[in-house]
């Protein structure tokens, strides 16, 4: 297929701001692909050229492309600046820039999805001595043969940034409509396997009853089941009926994947930080069995008998180096809290099921290595989960988790079947899109930030500025990020692509024609930085409307 067709399916895409006409839209374009293109088609309609298990990145930064696009087109880098300041984005800035372009391209051959596809996974593989300069050239493979608009999504998917409010929720539902499939058996198949491409290709081949085979694999990551607010201890347990009720602790999510030999391990937002816990593999691979599994749990940085700070265990994850010296600075523990694989995959049987599998298995005699601690709770006995509630408390843990006795672990999904109650009130995830500069003493810090929250459309709308709550260390790894991730500047205030999460605690929300969510938040204050969470896990404006309407 040639590479203008997709581009093509690309602008209808981001002409429109309704879910079901994009869904449409995609859901008639892939009929139409060949099944050789699909899993590429399906996997570039998301601004991708790899599955989101894969660790494989392009490792392009938008220096980089100015730099490509400037050379194409024949003008300097700093002229490639003035345009994406103008346009607001490095994909906009080219497809103007190339209606100027003077250099006319020999040979030049229409793109291919194949061509195009290939060029952008090869970039992966480029690393040691001169790899800027072989990235750039294989870049310019690209872009000299590309039109403007096509030159405008090359570039955007090197960002992988595509800029059509098309996420992964819309590409699932489309493969249902385009094949016929049940809505739940693709969600099913797409949680499970993480990868959208292999979902559309088995759903074109073998139908249902194909996607119903696809399973876990040890050593490929999973989306973590998550969470809903528990209104009140007793009001949940009624409704459930039978619940387990454990300690929540405040730490470091971790899958922990044994694959043959090899231990490998997680986050939720499905990276690999195998390489900064050589301590917690260790504990892992003598505390389990031989086979091959999936264990969930926490990783919790403790000193002195104490948890320490959620903080203190990111420090692991982000030294890349010293990591022996982190290990000393920052001892963790681990509690163990579900498995989703044991010799087989056991994500259908329910939590006390998967529970009592995961007591067999774990040799907790090292005070290291931890099943979270729990109660089995009906109607009857609220009281003992009252206790383990303060319980937790005391012991400088968030709160309980409360889950359904009866429930499958459900990857991915936020359900009612596991519930969480927190001492302290609830906050919000929200993704930072700007900054403005700071006056007088934080003038060299950008001391203010915009941040936003994602609509029904997977759109960003924004809420609020916020700049309490972060320290002068905050501040400065912050302003430097923020230039990294810089697209706009225009006097002191700058946008930036959405990759930074705060956690926002605040008064009361309120309603504001100044923030394109409609709505704004009271005294916000940045709680923590998000750094283990992803643009895909922040709040919604749907759920700031709730909370406001009560
Ligand atoms: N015993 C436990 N069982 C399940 N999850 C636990 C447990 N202890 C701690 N957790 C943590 O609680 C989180 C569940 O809440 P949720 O799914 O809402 O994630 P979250 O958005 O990270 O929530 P929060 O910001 O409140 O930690 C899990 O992501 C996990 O990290």
């Amino acid at each position: 297929m040639k590479y203008g067709e997709l581009v093509k399916v690309y602008e209808a895409l981001g002409a429109t701001t309704k879910r079901l006409e994009k869904r449409d839209i995609l859901a008639d374009f892939l009929k139409t692909v060949d099944v050789e293109d699909l899993e590429k088609i399906t996997l570039m309609a998301l601004g991708r050229v790899f599955p989101s298990w894969s660790e494989d990145e392009q490792g392009i930064g938008d220096k980089l492309i100015m730099r490509a696009v400037g050379d194409v087109v024949g003008v300097s880098v700093e002229l490639v600046e003035d345009a994406v300041r103008d346009e607001g984005d490095i994909g906009a800035a080219a497809e103007k820039l190339y209606a100027k372009k003077t250099q006319m391209t020999f040979f030049s051959q229409a793109l291919t999805v194949n061509f195009v596809y290939n060029q952008l996974r090869k970039l992966s593989t480029i690393s040691g001595s001169r790899s800027t300069t072989r990235k750039i050239s294989n870049i310019l493979e690209l872009l000299s043969s590309a039109s403007a608009i096509e030159a405008k999504y090359i570039c955007r998917t090197i960002l992988e940034e595509l800029r059509i409010g098309v996420g992964e929720g819309i590409i699932r539902d489309a493969i249902s409509l385009a094949f016929d499939i049940d809505k739940a058996v693709a969600e099913r198949a797409h949680m499970l396997t993480n990868d959208l491409g292999l979902v559309a290709k088995v759903a074109k081949e073998e139908g249902e009853e194909g996607l119903k085979k696809l399973t876990l694999i040890p050593g490929r990551p999973v989306k973590p089941m998550l969470a809903q607010l528990s209104e009140a201890i007793d009001i949940s347990i009624e409704e459930m009926g039978c619940a387990l009720c454990e300690t929540k602790y405040d730490g470091f999510r971790t899958q922990f994947h044994k694959n043959g030999d090899e231990i490998t391990l997680f986050t939720r937002r499905l990276e690999n930080v195998t390489l900064a816990f050589p301590d917690a593999v260790e504990l892992i691979r003598e505390g389990l069995p031989d086979e091959d599994f999936i264990a969930e749990g926490e990783i919790i940085g403790f000193k002195n008998g104490k948890p320490q700070p959620f903080q203190s265990v990111l420090q692991r994850v982000r030294r890349k180096y010293d990591i022996k010296e982190t290990m000393k600075n920052v001892p963790i523990k681990i509690f163990l809290y579900d498995l989703l694989y044991f010799k087989e995959p056991t994500v259908d049987e329910p939590i006390i099921k998967r529970r009592e599998i995961l007591e067999s298995i774990v040799d907790s005699s090292n005070p290291e290595l931890n099943l979270s601690d729990i109660v089995k709770v009906s109607p009857e006995n609220i009281g003992d989960a009252v206790d383990l509630f303060n319980k937790s408390i005391e012991g400088g843990h968030e709160g309980i988790m409360i889950k359904n006795c009866a429930e499958p672990y459900i990857p991915g999904i936020r359900g009612k079947k596991m519930l969480k109650f927190k001492a302290e009130p609830e906050t919000l995830d929200a993704v930072v899109v700007g900054g403005v500069k700071g006056i007088g003493k934080r003038g060299d810090f950008i001391g203010s930030y915009e941040i936003a929250l994602r609509d029904e459309n997977d759109q960003l709308q924004t809420i609020t500025h916020v700049g309490t709550g972060l320290s002068d260390d905050d501040l400065a790894n912050l302003t430097k990020k923020m230039e990294e991730l810089k697209i706009t500047e225009k006097g002191t205030r700058i946008t930036v692509h959405p990759k930074i999460i705060f956690e926002i605690a605040y008064s009361e929300i309120v309603k504001s024609p100044e923030y394109s969510a409609g709505y704004s938040l009271r005294f916000p204050v940045v709680k923590r930085i998000r750094t283990d969470k992803g643009l895909e896990d922040i709040d919604t404006v749907e759920r700031l409307e709730s909370m406001f309407n009560g």
